[in-house]
């Protein structure tokens, strides 16, 4: 089913995700339901953070077809570079804001797959920026955050308007 996505500056993005203690039937749904709902906003990644739901669960699909769904339970990222490099992220909280934020471009993954087996990959490139964009959304925090606070006042405005055309379209 699809799953309403919250909108910055939403305080419930900014709650901290609890780990997942055991995949349950439930989380499997959800674990669908997330991947259904990032294929609709044409995303390439979705943290539970942003469907409501404060568990550390990330889906995420770069694949070109759209038919290559990764699921990361209890996700533990850490950089393997010191440089960083810009990347103009986006975000589906925050509607058609696109902007350049810093981040390490390779990674090392630990995390649990929806079978509960172990992940520990060594990734870089725009999987890195994207499991790092999701993993602070577990962490409450939003891309915006790191921009200026002139670019956060456009981004909520924005936001503010795409929203009211979006709900007039409904
Ligand atoms: O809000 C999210 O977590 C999804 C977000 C993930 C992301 C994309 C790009 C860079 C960092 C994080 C998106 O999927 S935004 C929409 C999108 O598909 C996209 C945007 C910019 C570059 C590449 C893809
Ligand atoms: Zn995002």
């Amino acid at each position: 089913a699809l799953l309403p996505i919250l909108n910055y500056p939403d305080p419930r993005l900014r709650t901290i995700a609890k780990p997942v203690k055991e995949v349950t039937a439930e989380i499997k749904t959800l674990i669908a339901d997330m991947i259904e709902t990032m294929y609709d906003a044409q995303g390439i990644g979705l943290a539970a953070s942003q469907v409501d739901q404060h568990i550390q669960l990330i889906v995420m699909d770069l694949s070109e077809d759209k038919n290559n769904p990764r699921v990361f339970i209890n996700p533990k990222v850490t950089p393997l570079v010191e440089e960083k490099q810009p990347y103009e992220e986006g975000c589906l909280s925050v509607p058609e804001v696109y902007d350049k934020v810093e981040r390490p471009n390779k990674v090392r993954i630990e995390a649990l797959d929806e079978n509960g087996e172990k992940i520990d990959e060594e990734v870089e490139g725009l999987l890195a920026v994207c499991i790092q964009h999701e993993m602070d959304h577990l962490n409450g925090v939003i891309f915006v955050d790191y921009l200026s606070r002139l670019k956060q006042t456009r981004a909520r405005d924005k936001v503010r308007k795409i929203i009211k055309i979006r709900e007039k379209q409904d």
